[in-house]
């Protein structure tokens, strides 16, 4: 590990942490944490549904506010940080990463499925077009070969992406495979790699300080791990490993600890702990937001959810597959047989 590179962070609290909230996050909430970041030195801030843009609905559960006027409120706030959004074709339209762009957000995240980077050309250009940095962000890259995604990442450089994302969005990457799909993107692409990790197997700053490693130039954290499954990479836990390793994030360590403690810690659900559930995404390799609605129908159709998760698992479901959750459930319980 180089200790004269640096890596630009980007805290997703107020949009991965949207999941762990049921998106219920309100203005003030908003207002405390993008100060306590901004004070600290952070330099990108994501604020969204956890689904990204437009993913108020009745599938992905409704906000609380509307995210436009969470926005809003982040950007009068920040002072210096720079306002990011996740972006999801299908789930947002167009509209929403324009009017993004008006509020003032400068970062656009397009996420799509590690296989379909081509659904994200329009976006990627549109977010170009808008002023916005633009930013691939490929999901559950742990369901391909690190050669596939590199095929993955091509495709979002060839639209202007300006930076390509390895994302482990079930938090089911150990350190040797999350090292060789970094490796692999940053050999074949000339624009920036990033990386989003979860925690579900307590390896989140691990594989975020093995992909930096591995020449990943931005690194996604949230404070006080507060994420979707059993949380992210916990910014406060990564900003003071990075300073006793000697790598830059530009961010004040203690100011850091005291976001964490004083304005995230507060509206925490649940201690960020891998519970039994939460180590089963990272086990089965399941989708980090499919935690709660798993939950969800574990207690409404009496199936354990492990059980559930494992199966899901099994069949390889993806974001945007939400609704199976049920058929799955229904089905073990028709089935009274665990599947293990
Ligand atoms: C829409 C997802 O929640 C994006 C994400 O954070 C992930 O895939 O992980
Ligand atoms: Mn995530």
């Amino acid at each position: 590990m180089s200790a004269e590179r640096a890596f630009r962070l980007t805290d997703s609290t107020l949009r991965d942490g949207s999941h762990a909230v049921r998106h219920q996050f309100t203005t003030d909430q908003v207002r405390t944490v993008v100060g306590a970041l901004d004070r600290a030195g952070v330099p990108v801030i994501e604020v969204t549904h956890g689904d990204g843009l437009g993913g108020s609905s009745f599938n992905y559960g409704f906000s609380h506010t509307s995210e436009m006027e969470l926005l809003r409120v982040a950007v009068d706030t920040a002072t210096s940080a720079r306002i990011a959004v996740l972006f999801v074709p299908g789930i947002g339209v167009k509209d929403d990463l324009r009017q993004a762009a008006d509020i003032g957000a400068k970062v656009a995240r397009i996420a799509t499925h590690c296989t379909e980077a081509d659904i994200a050309e329009q976006h990627i250009a549109l977010a170009k077009e808008s002023g916005m940095e633009a930013v691939g962000f490929l999901m559950m890259s742990h369901m391909i070969s690190p050669e596939d995604l590199v095929e993955q990442a091509k495709k979002m450089e060839s639209y202007g992406a300006d930076c390509v994302y390895v994302v482990d969005s079930a938090g089911a990457m150990t350190m040797d495979g999350f090292k060789a799909r970094v490796a692999a993107v940053k050999s074949a692409v000339d624009v920036q790699v990033g990386v989003h990790a979860h925690n579900n197997l307590s390896l989140a700053v691990a594989n975020s300080l093995a992909a930096f490693g591995e020449g990943a130039d931005q690194i996604d954290a949230c404070t006080t791990g507060l994420g979707a499954g059993a949380g992210n990479c916990p910014t406060e836990v990564l900003v003071a490993t990075c300073a006793k390793s000697g790598i830059e994030t530009g961010v004040d360590t203690f100011a850091m600890m005291d976001a964490a403690q004083d304005a995230v810690r507060p509206i925490q659900p649940e201690m960020g702990v891998i519970d039994r559930d939460g180590l089963m995404l990272g086990y089965a390799g399941v989708y980090g937001s499919f935690l709660l609605h798993a939950k969800r129908a574990s207690q409404r159709y009496g199936v354990d959810t492990r059980d559930i998760l494992l199966e899901l698992g099994r069949r390889g479901m993806v974001g945007g597959q939400e609704d199976m959750i049920i058929d799955v459930a229904l089905e073990l319980k028709r089935e009274g047989a665990r599947v293990r």
